[in-house]
């Protein structure tokens, strides 16, 4: 692989941010096929970073390796370190179902469980156990606040969850992620299934978030990414070619690549 012209290393202006991932020459393949190529960068603790770039590039493939979804698939060699919060995530102490639990993850289309709004909110305190009923329904009240959906979920918490509107069941999906109190949160296009205004909802949302969280949105749309993000990493053909404060990266890129995809001049 490779990218004609293209400067290497990449360009990267990075925040002098205490870090909550830091991505070591990652590189990734599915079968023959390489997917990101000798990727380092760090994601900065509490902040919005955004990956852009153009359909292929890799960006979902990074996403996912955050939180080693790709374990699942057998067919995906990897290369490389990923460390979260110091902690290499490949070491054999760590517990995969903890490290999904603080690294939690929404994707592109809704998709609540096939039970009440309650239940779907209350679903991994359950697996967790060791909560009364009332403390449940406490964190339950809490994580549906903290996804901006109590106010219009409350008189109707036993109603399916299917009975809500695609943006509000994105929202519920976001409430029952945060319910499990996760550190990040990794956002694959989430708001690219829904209208205008629940967009509009789920970026409001990102950017409450980002106090207590670590944020990581995959978006095709550069708008969002400008108006949601701190920081933004541009992949091309699953290389980084440039990562700066994002203000800077949509206002004065350093390379040409960048301006041309962003000013929609490629694809
Ligand atoms: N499960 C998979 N098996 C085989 N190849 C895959 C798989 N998932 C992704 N790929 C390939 O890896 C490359 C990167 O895909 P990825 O989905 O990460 O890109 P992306 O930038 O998120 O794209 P998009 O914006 O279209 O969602 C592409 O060539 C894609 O076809």
């Amino acid at each position: 692989m490779g990218i004609e012209g293209m400067v290497n290393p990449p360009v990267i202006d990075f925040p002098r941010e205490a870090s909550c991932f830091d991505i070591a020459g990652l590189s990734l393949a599915y079968g023959d096929t390489p997917a990101l190529e000798g990727l380092t960068l760090r994601v900065p603790r509490h902040r919005v970073t955004a990956f852009i770039g153009p359909s292929g590039c890799g960006k979902s493939t990074l996403l996912r390796a955050l939180n080693r979804l790709h374990d699942l698939d057998e067919t995906v060699t990897q290369r490389g370190t990923i460390r979260f919060e110091g902690q290499d995530i490949h070491a054999p102490e760590v517990a995969v179902d903890e490290l999904r639990r603080q690294v939690g993850m929404v994707f592109q289309m809704p998709n609540p469980f096939p039970m009440s709004i309650y239940d779907n909110v209350a679903f991994g305190l359950r697996l967790q156990g060791g909560l009364t009923r009332r403390q449940r329904d406490d964190v339950v009240e809490w994580a549906l606040g903290a996804a901006a959906l109590w106010d219009e979920v409350k008189d109707r918490l036993g109603d399916s969850a299917w009975s809500l509107s695609g943006g509000q069941q994105q929202r519920l999906v976001i409430a029952r992620t945060l319910a499990v109190k996760p550190s990040v949160l990794l956002l694959d296009e989430p708001a690219s299934a829904l209208d205008p205004i629940s967009t509009l909802k789920i970026e409001d949302l990102i950017r409450s978030l980002k106090g207590q969280l670590t944020l990581v949105l995959v978006t095709h749309n550069m708008q969002q990414a400008a108006r949601v993000s701190d920081y933004t990493a541009f992949l091309q053909q699953g290389r980084l070619v440039e990562y700066a404060p994002t203000d800077t990266l949509f206002t004065n890129p350093r390379l040409a690549h960048t301006e041309n995809y962003i000013t929609g001049r490629i694809a």
